[in-house]
């Protein structure tokens, strides 16, 4: 909507008095030489009888400014819009003679209610009010050639049709539909009116901004509804509306996915840490409830699945397998400790039978010789036999043969040969280092709630990523607006 500022000079004494006069009507004689005409023109006029009835059928030709679109309610699947309809038609009845001082005549309201108009109303109108401060919103002029051009601005109310499939990346269309209520097609014919200045028939106000939605189009149609009565003409604008994500983004789509990546950090936890693990694991499946309840609560209890029912599904379960995730880790983490301390009791078990052995016996041998030292620290042992110079591979492959369970250890050779060679007063002999822990043994054989963990870090983020991928490329797939 152009407004323009103009300034205008008001008739004054000096102007009436003018040397120009006599020649210049009066803005009083105007007024009442107006008076006369409208007067004139409703006498004898009939405003119950359509104009060229029974001679033509009519056109009534409208065009309209929409001032503004309240948000789409999803729930009650209607639109609230603020128009000035505007209707044109002609009405022989009307006209006069124009001159000086009978131009076109702009009329007030009580005008309105002694002519005939169009019964014109919303088809899909759910509620609608006039508007009538300061002073009811109604517009009408008589031109010379009979035509009338009737303005009036309404707040409607429309039921739209919604298909919520795509939510929230949906594009919705909603239309506004007019029609004569009392006249068939074949008195009164609706036309969209483009023969305005601008050639526009729907003008959307410049400023108009609706926060959830973006307008991207107008398509307009013509057409005759038929009943068992009849005919009627109608007329048809349909608004399309592209949903804007943006709200969706800071109210659900991040938030959903930062309560899943918050899940993932469970797997980093130890599963030693029940609490820290089940309290991590509850509280972002009840924040995903939370985000899923709110997000739908605005739309309407329809039966098929919507695309944000999806993707917070999709975020539902991620969170909830993190949390059954640590209920197989907890499982199988008791399973094996109960496991692992049957093992080293039996290791230990075995240990002690080897040690009540003579040690030499058990480790050296006339191609064997070795030191077996017990670290009562943590209970593991560590053996270091003499290399044979000739051979340098022996004694590890006789040991792996006698002993399978130890280990050739770098890691303790430094300190087992300091060990084994400090009250040695001989150059020291070249060692081959052994290590058994029975402890870690039975840890390390068998480990599986450990795993679950490892696969887990790497599984959750890889498929959530492209699952998210392939949600965004099917329900998203044309340009997003925010
Ligand atoms: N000042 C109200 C104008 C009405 C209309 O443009 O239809």
């Amino acid at each position: 909507m152009n407004i323009s500022h103009t300034t205008r000079e008001m008739p004054t004494a000096a102007t009436n008095t003018s040397t120009s006069w006599r020649s210049k009507p009066s803005w009083k004689e105007i007024a009442r030489n107006k008076s006369r005409l409208v007067s004139k023109l409703l006498k004898d006029y009939d405003k119950r009888i359509r104009p060229y009835t029974g001679v033509l059928p009519m056109d009534v030709r409208v065009d309209m400014l929409v001032s503004n679109i309240w948000a789409i309610e999803e729930s009650q699947m209607d639109f609230t819009i603020d128009i000035y309809l505007r209707q044109y038609w002609e009405d022989p009845r009307l006209s006069f003679l124009e001159n000086e001082m009978q131009k076109t005549l702009t009329l007030n309201r009580q005008t309105i209610d002694e002519i005939w108009v169009p019964s014109t109303y919303f088809f899909n109108a759910k509620k609608a009010y006039f508007h009538d401060v300061t002073t009811d919103n109604y517009l009408l002029q008589i031109h010379p050639d009979g035509n009338i051009f009737y303005s009036v601005r309404l707040t409607v109310t429309m039921a739209c049709k919604l298909n919520l499939q795509m939510f929230p990346h949906d594009v919705q269309t909603c239309t506004v539909m007019l029609e004569s209520y009392g006249y068939q097609a074949t008195d009164v014919y609706y036309k969209w009116n483009s023969r305005n200045s601008t050639g526009d028939v729907v003008f959307i106000a410049e400023d108009l901004e609706m926060p959830q939605f973006m307008i991207t189009n107008v398509k307009l149609e013509e057409r005759t509804n038929i009943y068992n009565i009849g005919p009627h003409s109608a007329l048809v604008a349909k608004f399309t509306f592209h949903r804007r994500l943006g709200y969706y983004m800071i109210q659900t789509y991040i938030p959903s996915m930062l309560t899943v990546t918050i899940s993932w950090f469970s797997f980093w936890i130890s599963p030693d840490s029940p609490p820290a693990r089940v309290g991590l694991g509850i509280t972002t499946v009840l924040t995903m409830i939370t985000i899923s309840n709110s997000a739908r609560a605005p739309l309407p209890k329809v039966s098929y699945t919507k695309a944000i029912d999806w993707f917070l599904l999709m975020c539902l379960v991620y969170v909830f397998g993190a949390l059954m995730e640590y209920a197989i880790v907890n499982f199988y983490s008791c399973k094996v400790q109960y496991k692992r301390e049957r093992k080293k009791k039996k290791a230990e078990q075995e240990i002690l039978e080897q040690e009540s052995e003579k040690e030499e016996d058990k480790f050296t041998s006339p191609c064997l010789n070795g030191s077996l030292k017990k670290n009562e620290s943590n209970g593991s042992y560590r053996l270091a036999v003499v290399v044979d110079s000739k051979n340098p591979f022996f004694p590890r492959a006789q040991l792996n043969k006698k002993h399978p369970k130890f280990r050739f250890s770098r890691r303790h050779r430094q300190k087992e040969r300091d060990d084994l060679d400090e009250s040695d007063s001989q150059p020291p002999k070249k060692h081959h280092h052994y290590f058994w822990d029975p402890y870690e043994t039975a840890f390390m054989t068998s480990e599986p709630a450990y795993s679950v963990d490892k696969y887990a870090r790497i599984y959750f983020p890889v498929t959530f990523a492209v699952l998210n991928s392939i949600y965004w490329i099917v329900y998203a797939p044309d340009k997003m607006i925010f």
